[in-house]
C-alpha cells in the first residue's frame, strides 16, 4: 500500500475526532483556520518555494530572501492580512530574514522601553517599514553579560546630543540580525554616561543607513559577518558588524520609558525596576517556547512519516519486511519527542498569557510577578530549545541515512534552529538565572512570604522534602497527582540541597559559582515540573472531540515517564522515588508505547498529516 493511501486509510480508522484534535494542537479554531489558511497560501505560491535554498550561494540565497521578503510583504498589504496573518505568513516562509528582527525586536523593543512621545514618531514609519530597524546589543566581547557592553553613549550638554561611541574593537556590535545589508536603523544598548558618570547600559535609536540611497552615514563603519553554520539555514539572514566614531544623536532618540535624561543633563531613574531594559528578551523568549513546538513537531512529522513507511528485516516467507515504527528502540526514541511537541505547545500557551499579564501589570506599576516571570521564560526557553535541537538530531538518526540527505528537511531544520541554544541569552546562562531566583526563593522560606505562582510548591517543601510516591503497580504511574508530586519533591528536594550547600562557603557568588553544575540541574528539574504541571491544567480543561482528551492523557504520561526514566537519578538519589518504583516507570512507559502505536496509529499519522499542513509539507 503506498504511503499516502496508508495515511487516508489509517485517518479513516482514526479514533479520535480528527477536526477537534486540529484545533487543540492549533490553539483555537481561529487559529487553526489562519495557520491552515496561510500555510495553504505559501504552500501555493511558487515565490515562497524553498526546496532549492539549499543549492544557493550566499549572494543567491540572500537575494532569494529579499524576495521572498518583499513578496511576503506586497501579499501581506494585498490582502490586508492581520497582524496574526502576517506573522504566521511570515513564519510559514520559514526563512530566517531580517523583519524576524524589525517586526520582533526593534518595533517592541520601541513599544516597551520607548516613552508616548518617542513611539508615536517612530513606531508609525516601522510598522510602514519606511524604516528597518535591527537589535544591536551584542558586541564582540560581550554578549550575555549586558552590563559588560562597552559602546557608550555620552551626553553632550552643549548641543543636547547623545555622542555613541566604540572606544575599543571588542565594543563593535556583532550578531544582529539584519544589520549586515538591510536596516537603516538600529537600537543600540550602550552605556549611559552623563557628566562623567556611568548609568549602566540603556537603549538607543541610531540611524545606520540614508534613507536616499542606503549608504552608511557618517561615523557608521557596518558590514555583514560572514557564513555560519550550515549551508542555506541561517545564512539567508544578514548578521552584521557595527562600529561607531563618535556619532551623534539627538537626546530624544534615549528611549526614555525606563530612565530619562533631562536638558540639562540630570539622569533620571524611574520608578520601575531597571531590568526592563531587557524587556524584549523576555518577550521573544516567551515566542521562543512556542517556536520550539513547531520547529520539534516538523522534525517528529518526517521522522513519524518515515518510521511508518520504511520496512527493514524480518520478512516471513517472502512477506513485507518490518516497519521500522514496529521496533521497540524506536518507539522510545521517537514517541517522547511527539510528546514533547504538545508539552511545548501547552506550556507556550501558558507562557504566553504569563507574559500579556506581566504587561499589563506593568502599565498598573504592579512588578511583583516580573522575577517569576524572568524565571519562567529564562528557564523555558532553555530547557525547550536544549530538547528541540537536541530531538530534531535525534529524529535525523531516527531516518537512517535518508535523514542526512537535505531533501529530508532535517539537515535543513536542524541548521536553521540551533542557534536557539545560544541566541536570546545562551541556555546555560539562563538556567543560572532561574537558580538564581530559585535560590532567593528557599532562602525566604520561613520569612512568612509565601512562595506563589509556578514556584507555589516551595511552600510545601516540609511535605516533598520527606514525602514517599504511592506506587506500587505500574498503572499508579498513570495518575496526575502522583507525577506531579515526584516531579515536585525533586525539584525541591535539588533545590533545597543547593540551598544547603551554598552555606558551605564563604559567600554567596563563591558558591554559587563552585555549585553552578548542580544549580543549573535543579533549574531543569523546576523547569520540567512547570512543563508537566502546565499540561497537567491542559487536561483539566474542557476538551471537546471523541477521544481528544484520552489520546493527550496518553501523550502526557508519554512525556511524564520518558522524562522521569531519562532523570532517574535525580529522583532516586533525592530519596523521591525508590529504583523499584523507577522499574515500574519504565514498564509502564513500554506498555505506553505500544497503545500509541497500535491502538492509536491515527494518532501519529494524523499528526504527521496535520503537521505537514499547518507547517508546509516537507519535501521527503
Ligand atoms: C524575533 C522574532 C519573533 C517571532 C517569533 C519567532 C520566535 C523565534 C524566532 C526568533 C528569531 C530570531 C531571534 C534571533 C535574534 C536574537 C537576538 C538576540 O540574541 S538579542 C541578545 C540576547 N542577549 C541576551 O539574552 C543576553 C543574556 N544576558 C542577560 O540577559 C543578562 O546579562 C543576565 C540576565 C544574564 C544578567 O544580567 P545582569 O547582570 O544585569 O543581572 P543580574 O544577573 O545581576 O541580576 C540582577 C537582577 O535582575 C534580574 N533580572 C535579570 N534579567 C532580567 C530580566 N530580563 N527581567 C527581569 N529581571 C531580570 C535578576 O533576576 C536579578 O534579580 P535579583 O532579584 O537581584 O536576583
Ligand atoms: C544566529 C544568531 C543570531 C543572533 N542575533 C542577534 C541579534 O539580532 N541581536 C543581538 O544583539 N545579538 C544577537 N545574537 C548574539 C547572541 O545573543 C549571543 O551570541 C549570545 O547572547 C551569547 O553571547 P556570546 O556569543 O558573546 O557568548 P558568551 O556570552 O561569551 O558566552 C560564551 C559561552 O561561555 C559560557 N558562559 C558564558 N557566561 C557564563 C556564565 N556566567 N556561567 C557559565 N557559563 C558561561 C557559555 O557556554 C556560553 O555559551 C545572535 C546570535 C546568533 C548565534
Amino acid at each position: 500500500m503506498e504511503a499516502l493511501d496508508y495515511h487516508a486509510e489509517e485517518r479513516r480508522k482514526a479514533e479520535f475526532d480528527v477536526e477537534e484534535m486540529k484545533i487543540v494542537w492549533a490553539g483555537s479554531r481561529q487559529a487553526y483556520e489562519i495557520s491552515d489558511r496561510v500555510a495553504r497560501l505559501v504552500a501555493s505560491d511558487p515565490v515562497f518555494r524553498k526546496d532549492n535554498r539549499t543549492m544557493l550561494s550566499r549572494k543567491d540565497l540572500f537575494k532569494d530572501t529579499l524576495r521572498k521578503a518583499a513578496h511576503a510583504w506586497k501579499r501581506i498589504i494585498e490582502l490586508r492580512l492581520s497582524e496574526e496573518e502576517a506573522s504566521k505568513l511570515r513564519f510559514f516562509v520559514d526563512q530566517p530574514v531580517f523583519t524576524d528582527l524589525h517586526w520582533g525586536m526593534f518595533i517592541p523593543a520601541i513599544k516597551g522601553q520607548g516613552n508616548e512621545e518617542q513611539q508615536q514618531k517612530w513606531l508609525p514609519m516601522a510598522y510602514k517599514m519606511q524604516i528597518i530597524g535591527c537589535y544591536a546589543q551584542t558586541e564582540l566581547g560581550h554578549g550575555s553579560n549586558v552590563q559588560g557592553l562597552e559602546t557608550t553613549a555620552t551626553f553632550d550638554p552643549e548641543t543636547d546630543e547623545f555622542v555613541i561611541h566604540s572606544p575599543t574593537l571588542t565594543s563593535s556590535k556583532w550578531w544582529p540580525g539584519g544589520l549586515g545589508k538591510v536596516s537603516t536603523h538600529a537600537l543600540i544598548y550602550a552605556r549611559l554616561i552623563t557628566d562623567g558618570q556611568d548609568h549602566g547600559v540603556h537603549g538607543f535609536i541610531v540611524q545606520l543607513r540614508s534613507l536616499d540611497d542606503h549608504l552608511p552615514l557618517p561615523g557608521i563603519t557596518v558590514g555583514d559577518i560572514g557564513m555560519k553554520f550550515g549551508s542555506g539555514a541561517y545564512n539567508s539572514m544578514d548578521n552584521g558588524v557595527l562600529r561607531f566614531d563618535h556619532v551623534r544623536i539627538l537626546r530624544d532618540q534615549m528611549l526614555m520609558g525606563v530612565s530619562q535624561v533631562t536638558r540639562e543633563g540630570k539622569f533620571m531613574q524611574s520608578d520601575v525596576p531597571r531590568q526592563l531594559v531587557y524587556g524584549t528578551m523576555v518577550y521573544v523568549r516567551q515566542k521562543i517556547v512556542a517556536d520550539a513546538s513547531c520547529a520539534l513537531s516538523r522534525a517528529v512529522c518526517i521522522a513519524t512519516r518515515y518510521s511508518v513507511v520504511r520496512r527493514q528485516f524480518g520478512s516471513h516467507n517472502g512477506g513485507p519486511e518490518t516497519q521500522v515504527i514496529d521496533y521497540k528502540t524506536q518507539q522510545s526514541r521517537l514517541f517522547p519527542l511527539l510528546a514533547s511537541a504538545y508539552a511545548f505547545r501547552f506550556v507556550g500557551e501558558w507562557l504566553k498569557w504569563l507574559y500579556t499579564d506581566v504587561t499589563q501589570r506593568l502599565q498598573a506599576s504592579d512588578f511583583s510577578t516580573l522575577p517569576e516571570v524572568h524565571a519562567c521564560t529564562a528557564g523555558l526557553k532553555s530547557v525547550t530549545t536544549s530538547a528541540t535541537a537536541d530531538a530534531i538530531e535525534e529524529c535525523r538518526k531516527l531516518c537512517g541515512g535518508h535523514g542526512y540527505l537535505s531533501s529530508s528537511g532535517l539537515p535543513e531544520l536542524f541548521a536553521v534552529y540551533v542557534p536557539a541554544c545560544t541566541y536570546e541569552g545562551d541556555n546555560v546562562v539562563l538556567l543560572l538565572q532561574v537558580a538564581r531566583f530559585l535560590m532567593k526563593t528557599v532562602s525566604q522560606l520561613g520569612s512568612g512570604k509565601k512562595p506563589v505562582g509556578t514556584i507555589a510548591y516551595m511552600g510545601r517543601s516540609e511535605h516533598l522534602l520527606q514525602c514517599r510516591c504511592e506506587v506500587e503497580r505500574a498503572e499508579d504511574w498513570l495518575k496526575p497527582n502522583v507525577i506531579l508530586e515526584a516531579f515536585e519533591a525533586r525539584a525541591a528536594r535539588m533545590s533545597v540541597t543547593c540551598a544547603k550547600n551554598l552555606n558551605n562557603f564563604a559567600n554567596q557568588e563563591e558558591g554559587f559559582a563552585q555549585l553552578a553544575t548542580d544549580l543549573a540541574e535543579a533549574a531543569v528539574a523546576h523547569v520540567q515540573l512547570i512543563i508537566v504541571s502546565k499540561f497537567i491544567e491542559k487536561l483539566q480543561q474542557d476538551i471537546p472531540g471523541k477521544g481528544v482528551k484520552r489520546q493527550l492523557e496518553i501523550l502526557f504520561n508519554v512525556y511524564a515517564l520518558s522524562l522521569l526514566h531519562k532523570h532517574l537519578g535525580d529522583f532516586v538519589a533525592s530519596g523521591c522515588i525508590t529504583p523499584k518504583q523507577g522499574a515500574l516507570a519504565n514498564e509502564q512507559l513500554r506498555l505506553l508505547y505500544s497503545q500509541v502505536h497500535f491502538d492509536n496509529p491515527s494518532l501519529l499519522l494524523y499528526m504527521v498529516l496535520l503537521l505537514e499542513r499547518l507547517l508546509q509539507s516537507t519535501s521527503f
